[in-house]
């Protein structure tokens, strides 16, 4: 009689959270989150000012603290999954005056690889600047980061997490304040990378990026509201209970989402 075959374990997720608290100094933030991202998956994380979505991120990174359930990345806690992601953060948050060149930016995604006590070699400034060319500033790498346009600097720290060649990208607000054309290419280069096959993790406040650029959509806001295909999340319903009066129905069935 023929073997049957042994069962394929399943492939591991690019990320996975299972009924996770996270929070800060022991306090829950976050709770109830449950939610799963495939190899080339994009998952927008949605909700109001204080939702979260930041802390969601950052406890990916082990910067926030899981204080309850699971968080896996690649099969791997976030201590043992170093390298495996890299992080794009919200361009604002960075000293602008830091005085180096986009170039040196770039290179920083390296150090993970060569170490932060042994000088990146050749291989290292060719990856950087494929990175640096991939988001289509290959001719400012000698250009002062800080004299860049938000929309350029946003890029500069997109290569940099490209040049750390990662399986999982988490990016904080990336088009937070930025022109049409950086936009796009953001967009596009992030299809491309999906393309290849790498994870992307995005809090947005966009609720069309989320939905014409994203598989998938975790509502958040203290806790998970709904977590699951960007068409079936972005309901009128499930986006008023989320954001309660700040979501707005306008004719013909479309949501925006408006200060308080
Ligand atoms: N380092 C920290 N220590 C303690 N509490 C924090 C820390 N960072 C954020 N918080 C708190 O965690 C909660 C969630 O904040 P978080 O920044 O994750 O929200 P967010 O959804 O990213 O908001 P925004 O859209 O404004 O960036 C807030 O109450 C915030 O004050």
């Amino acid at each position: 009689m023929a073997e049957a075959p042994a069962p394929t374990p399943a492939a591991d997720a690019a990320l996975r959270f299972s009924r996770a608290s996270v929070g800060y100094a022991g306090r829950t933030v976050l709770h109830g989150v449950d939610l799963r991202v495939e190899p080339g998956q994009a998952l927008a994380l949605v909700g109001p000012n204080g939702a979260g979505k930041s802390t969601l991120i950052k406890a990916v990174l082990g910067m926030a603290q899981l204080l309850g359930g699971s968080l896996t990345i690649l099969g791997h806690p976030p201590a043992g999954a170093r390298g495996l992601a890299a992080y794009v953060p919200q361009v604002d948050s960075l000293d602008a005056d830091f005085p180096v060149s986009a170039g040196q930016v770039v290179l920083m995604g390296r150090y993970r690889h060569s170490g932060w006590l042994r000088p990146p070699g050749r291989a290292d400034r060719r990856i950087a600047a494929e990175a640096l060319a991939r988001v289509g500033l290959a001719d400012r790498a000698r250009d002062r980061f800080g004299l860049l346009s938000g929309g350029q600097r946003q890029r500069v720290l997109l290569a940099r997490a490209i040049a750390a060649q990662p399986r999982l990208l988490l990016l904080d607000e990336p088009f937070n304040g930025l022109d049409a054309p950086s936009q796009e290419e953001i967009l596009r280069v992030l299809a491309d990378l999906r393309a290849e096959g790498t994870a992307l993790v995005v809090s947005t406040h966009d609720l069309t990026i989320a939905r014409d650029a994203c598989d998938t959509v975790c509502l958040l806001n203290g806790r998970q509201y709904a977590f699951g295909p960007a068409e079936r999340t972005l309901s009128p319903a499930l986006l008023r209970e989320t954001y309660g009066s700040q979501a707005v129905e306008l004719p013909g069935g479309r949501t925006v989402l408006v200060e308080p």
